[in-house]
């Protein structure tokens, strides 16, 4: 089966190889059609699909996944948020988020001020490209679980919710 993910960041890539590793997985730098940093779930979620759905467009015969990381209000505090998107062979759409952390005023003050979440964390960090190692997430986990753990699991509930659905021949919520 071919997979395309829309996206060349490479936690992203890894996460979709590891969960398909039978599979033949390319990688496309395909349009959220969202602003660069999303400011909710809806937002974020959204970003997925079309992701995925871009991905589909420039190749029939091919899944595509989209994966998009965001940041949503609980009231007031800002919490990191990412999804993403499958769409089948069928057009089918299924969507799954990933794990969820407050993120420190430090960090959330920028981010209203229109700076996004990569840029910060490079600031913060003192670091170079965390967003395309171990993430915002890893660093606020004291390094137990990274970006590309956090899309594992997201990638993971994708493929499982695909199985069950394509197996049973039925549709999901989503589809
Ligand atoms: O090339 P793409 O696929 O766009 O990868 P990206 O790193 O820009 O990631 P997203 O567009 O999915 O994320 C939207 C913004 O949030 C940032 N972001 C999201 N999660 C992050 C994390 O865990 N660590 C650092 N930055 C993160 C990211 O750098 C962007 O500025
Ligand atoms: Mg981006």
């Amino acid at each position: 089966m071919k997979i395309i993910i829309g996206s060349m960041n490479q936690t992203k890539v890894e996460a979709v190889k590891e969960v398909f590793p039978s599979d033949q997985v390319m990688s496309y730098s395909a349009e959220s059609s969202v602003s660069a940093q999303p400011f909710s779930d809806e937002e974020t979620r959204i970003g997925a699909i079309n992701r995925a759905k871009d991905c589909v467009s420039m190749n029939q015969d091919a899944m595509g996944i989209g994966l998009e990381g965001g940041v949503m209000d609980i009231n007031g505090q800002l919490f990191l948020c990412n999804w993403g998107a499958l769409v089948d062979l069928k057009k089918n759409v299924h969507t799954a988020s990933g794990a969820r952390i407050l993120l420190p005023k430090e960090i959330s003050e920028p981010l209203r001020d229109g700076i996004e979440l990569g840029d910060v964390m490079d600031c913060f960090a003192k670091k170079q490209g965390v967003r395309h190692k171990e993430g915002a997430i890893g660093i606020f986990t004291n390094d137990l679980v990274s970006r590309k753990n956090m899309f594992l699991h997201v990638v993971t509930l994708l493929r499982g919710q695909w199985e069950y659905w394509h197996e049973s021949n039925l549709k999901g919520n989503d589809v």
